[in-house]
Formats: C-alpha cells, sequence, structure tokens
C-alpha cells in the first residue's frame, strides 16, 4: 500500500508522522478552521491527510464538493465503514451509515416518499400546531427558550415517524433516543473507538480484557440503541392492532408491506429511528443559533419584524403561504444557515465527523485537478468553509442579510447556504424542505409575537462560542424573551385553538 501510494500524485496537506499519519493533527483540537487554513498555506481546495494508511480528503470549496459529490456522484455516494458505531453499536440499520446500494436506495425512498417538498406540505397543519405549544410555552417560562426548543423538534417528528404525540421532553420516548444518542457521542470519543474503525478485527476483542473498555461501552450502547429503535415501533404496532393507530411514516410502511418479514421490519425501525436522530439535533440547534443571533444582531431582526407587520399585520399570525411576500425574512434565515450550519470537525474519530458535514467514500480510484484520490478514501466536505468563502461572500464573518436582497436568479442559486449545509449528491439530506419550513415557520412566529433582546443583567451582547460536538449548539447564553405588548398572546391562543 505503502509502495503504491508513494508514486501517486496525492493532494497538498500537512507532514505525517510515521505510521499514524496525520492522527494527531486529526484528534487534537483540529477544527473545520484549521482545515481551511492549511488549504491556504498548500495553496489548494483539496487537502490531503492520512491515519494510519487510510486517505482523508478534505474538500474546502463548494466547486470541489460539487464537482466530486455531485458531477461523480457515482464513486463518492458511500459512507466510510463506522465499525463503532454500525456495527458495535448498532446503528447499522439506518441509512447515514448504510453503504451505498439496493438498501440505501430502499431507504432514500421510504424517506423521501414522505419527505419531499410536496409531501412535506402535509404536516404543515402539525408544525402550525406545535409552533403555537412552543409560542405559549415561551410565553409562560421564557427561561425554559432551549426546553421548548428542544421539544418542539421533538415532538413534529415523533407525531410524524410513529403519530405519537409528545408533551415534554421527558417522556420515555424521547429519553431513549436522547440517551442512544448521547451515549453514542461520548462513547465514540475515546481512543479505542478510533482505532477499532481503522482496524476493524479490533472489534472481536474480548469485551472482559484490558483495554477493551470501547467495547464494553459500545454494548451497553447497542442495548439504548435497540431500545429507541424498538420501543416506539411497538407502540406502533400494538395500536394498529388495536385499531387507535394515529397515522404515521411508520404505521403508513408497515401497511404497505403486507406480508412483513424480519428485514422488512429492521428497515421501517431504522427508517423510522433515523428521522429522530437527524432531525432533532441538527434543528434543535440551528434554532437556538437563532435566538443567539437575535440577541447580537437587533437591527436586522427588527427590519425582519418590521417587515412582517408590514404585510401581515398584527391581527394574526405568519403561515406558511406568507413566506413568499416576506424576502427579507428568508435572506435572514439564510444568513442564519450560513454563520450557524453547525458543522463539526472537533471530534476525537476523523470517519465519524457528524452531521452536518457527514464523510463520504469514494469507491474507485478517480483524479481531480491533476491529483490522485484514491479508492476507499475519506472524503470530508468542509462546509464551514464553503459558507465563509470570501469570493462568494464578502466579509465572511459579519452577520448581513442584505448580501441575499435582490440577487439575480444565478447568483442566487451559487450563494443560497441551504444548498451547502444540507450535504452533497446523492447523499443530500432528505429532510431539508422540513426542517426548512420549521426554521421558517419559528422565525417568521417568534418575530411576530415575541421581543427578544440581551439580559438586563448582561454587559454586552453574548460572544458566538459554540460548543463542540456531534452538532455544533451555542454555549449556554443569557437573553429577555417579552411577548410583544398588545394581543400576542391572545393571536397565539386563538391559532392554537384553529389549528389544534
Ligand atoms: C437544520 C436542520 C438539518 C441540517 C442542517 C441537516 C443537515 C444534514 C447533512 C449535512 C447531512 C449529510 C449530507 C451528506 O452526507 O452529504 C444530512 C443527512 C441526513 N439528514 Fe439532515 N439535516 C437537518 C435536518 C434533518 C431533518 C429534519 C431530517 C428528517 C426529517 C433529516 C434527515 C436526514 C437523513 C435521513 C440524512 C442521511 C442521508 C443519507 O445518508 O443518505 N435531516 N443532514
Amino acid at each position: 500500500k505503502w509502495i503504491s501510494t508513494g508514486r501517486r500524485r496525492l493532494p497538498p496537506g500537512p507532514p505525517q508522522d510515521p505510521l499514524i499519519g496525520n492522527l494527531r493533527h486529526l484528534t487534537s483540537g483540529c477544527t473545520e478552521e484549521t482545515f481551511r487554513k492549511w488549504g491556504k498555506t498548500y495553496g489548494s481546495d483539496i487537502i490531503h491527510a492520512k491515519v494510519f494508511g487510510r486517505s482523508i480528503v478534505i474538500l474546502n470549496s463548494q466547486k470541489a464538493a460539487r464537482d466530486l459529490m455531485e458531477k461523480r456522484s457515482l464513486n463518492y455516494s458511500c459512507r466510510p465503514r463506522l465499525v463503532l458505531i454500525a456495527e458495535l453499536m448498532g446503528w447499522d440499520s439506518v441509512i447515514t451509515n448504510l453503504p451505498y446500494g439496493d438498501r440505501f436506495r430502499k431507504h432514500r425512498r421510504m424517506i423521501w416518499d414522505h419527505f419531499n417538498p410536496q409531501s412535506v406540505m402535509a404536516f404543515r397543519p402539525l408544525q402550525r400546531s406545535e409552533a403555537c405549544v412552543f409560542l405559549l410555552g415561551l410565553a409562560e417560562t421564557p427561561e425554559e427558550l432551549i426546553r421548548h426548543v428542544r421539544r418542539f423538534t421533538a415532538a413534529t417528528i415523533m407525531k410524524i415517524a410513529y403519530g405519537h404525540t409528545v408533551k415534554s421532553v421527558d417522556e420515555l420516548y424521547v429519553r431513549l433516543a436522547e440517551e442512544a444518542g448521547y451515549d453514542t457521542v461520548t462513547g465514540s470519543a475515546n481512543y479505542g473507538a478510533v482505532l477499532v474503525d481503522f482496524f476493524p478485527a479490533l472489534k472481536y476483542i474480548p469485551s472482559w480484557m484490558p483495554g477493551a473498555g470501547f467495547k464494553r461501552r459500545a454494548l451497553e450502547t447497542r442495548e439504548k440503541v435497540q431500545q429507541m429503535l424498538d420501543a416506539p415501533f411497538r407502540m406502533v404496532q400494538r395500536r394498529m392492532a388495536a385499531g387507535t393507530a394515529i397515522p404515521s411514516f411508520t404505521s403508513s410502511l408497515l401497511v404497505q408491506s403486507s406480508s412483513i418479514g424480519i428485514a422488512d421490519e429492521e428497515d421501517i425501525k431504522g427508517a423510522a429511528g433515523v428521522l429522530y436522530a437527524a432531525a432533532t439535533d441538527t434543528t434543535t440547534a440551528m434554532l437556538e443559533s437563532m435566538f443567539l443571533l437575535m440577541v447580537m444582531h437587533p437591527a436586522a431582526f427588527a427590519r425582519a419584524q418590521a417587515e412582517i407587520d408590514s404585510i401581515i399585520g398584527r391581527d394574526r399570525l405568519p403561515e406558511f403561504d406568507d413566506r413568499s411576500s416576506l424576502p427579507y425574512l428568508d435572506c435572514v434565515l439564510k444568513e442564519i444557515y450560513r454563520q450557524c450550519n453547525a458543522p463539526s470537525f472537533v471530534r476525537r474519530n476523523p470517519l465519524t465527523t457528524d452531521q452536518p458535514g457527514l464523510p463520504h467514500r469514494s469507491v474507485n480510484d478517480d483524479q481531480y485537478c491533476g491529483f490522485d484520490i484514491p479508492a476507499d478514501t475519506v472524503v470530508i466536505p468542509n462546509i464551514w468553509a464553503m459558507t465563509r468563502d470570501e469570493s462568494i461572500y464578502a466579509n465572511p464573518n459579519s452577520f448581513i442579510p442584505e448580501r441575499f436582497l435582490n440577487q439575480d436568479r444565478a447568483t442566487a442559486e451559487v450563494t443560497d447556504p441551504r444548498r451547502l449545509v444540507f450535504g452533497f449528491g446523492r447523499r443530500e439530506c432528505p429532510g431539508q424542505s422540513f426542517a426548512d419550513a420549521n426554521l421558517w415557520l419559528i422565525a417568521a412566529c417568534v418575530l411576530a409575537t415575541f421581543n427578544v433582546s440581551p439580559s438586563y443583567d448582561e454587559v454586552i451582547s453574548p460572544p458566538a462560542v459554540f460548543v463542540p460536538g456531534i452538532v455544533r449548539h451555542p454555549a449556554p447564553f443569557k437573553c429577555d424573551i417579552k411577548l410583544r405588548p398588545g394581543r400576542s398572546l391572545e393571536l397565539i391562543e386563538q391559532t392554537a385553538h384553529v389549528v389544534a
């Protein structure tokens, strides 16, 4: 392997240590910003690193990501083999970890049928009613903002996936899912966990052996993952048998697959389970970031609020059909996506740098811009760098929604951050229309009914500090959230009554 890679013209990258390659770089505080700096240092959009002989290519530009992951998608739509998370922890029946192939296509179809831009229109009444519950909660206990956000994201997806109504984040199914997710993240952040992904034979090491702590933890997590996938699925089956099931993603798939074999059952469980895992943390992080940015950039949000007041008035809440009449609000949302796209490379394992920015894997040898990209290379899109590309976004570190105003179609297409933050090619996020609708609705309704400002006891507005993790959440921050004077509460209650 060493001799064959020696002859190749690989993309440039930082110097490597013997045997371990760039392991030290990639596991110790190496961020998306470092990857971008490497790009500048080595004068290339694509950077090559190596860990235990395995090639890792980082794509720092939108062009490189589209050229490879979209135009050559047949070669770049696989995922790296994830021994720890998929094989040991039991996340092997969820699409995010499936290799490109028939089973992947089957899962993608199941999810796409329910979440394509047309189908998600059916979720609008649910989104509106859950948005009202969110607003009422915020009016009552504004200090519990994060809890209300988490309940909203859990409630919308649980209802869709299983027809189950979530009243509180302390409920069983939410707890199971949260614990499985938490244990997966924490259990994959240690060196044993990294090693088993690069040396799969280590998965056979007996759990009692010294040094096998990663395996013991993974097997404990496996039970939680099983419970998280099983429990709500069995609940739907029980309710269907009793004739009390509310139509859902799971029930409709169960009805469709009349002669259900074990493979189908596992597939349906996995497809429903991934919805929670993929939808909640990402959407929660974006909504938290939205509130942080409201506090940091009051002028932009005041302008969006004034737009809502002048177009919709103060006698009703915004509805989805109002979206095209509120262009400035859309610009604000784009700028939120651009600045808070929550990618996280600050992890211990370069194979499991998570959403958004899930790694792809090349299947065959390829060449790009004169460089060789060997088969089985892990390909990581550096979405953070792409949304800060100075050739596309002037002053990328400033919050300027106006940059998106009055753009012609071609420019709008190149600059729209939604074409970056939801990933690329055949692996692009299938939940993006739904996620985008949730973010828009909450932004519009909050601006219509609340004033969000820095907390009185804070001297300066909070800095944009993000906590590294599977998804980047803002560090805890204080803010004042108050109902706007006038009929705000009455409007929320009225709408809640109508949409209930
Ligand atoms: C703002 C919220 C969200 C963001 C930023 C986001 C972002 C992403 C990204 C970057 C990927 C990886 C794409 C790639 O590999 O190129 C992804 C995958 C995925 N997302 Fe989302 N997502 C969000 C919300 C959702 C929601 C609401 C759902 C479900 C309803 C969802 C379901 C999925 C699934 C199933 C995958 C795996 C696709 C595959 O492996 O083929 N996501 N998402």
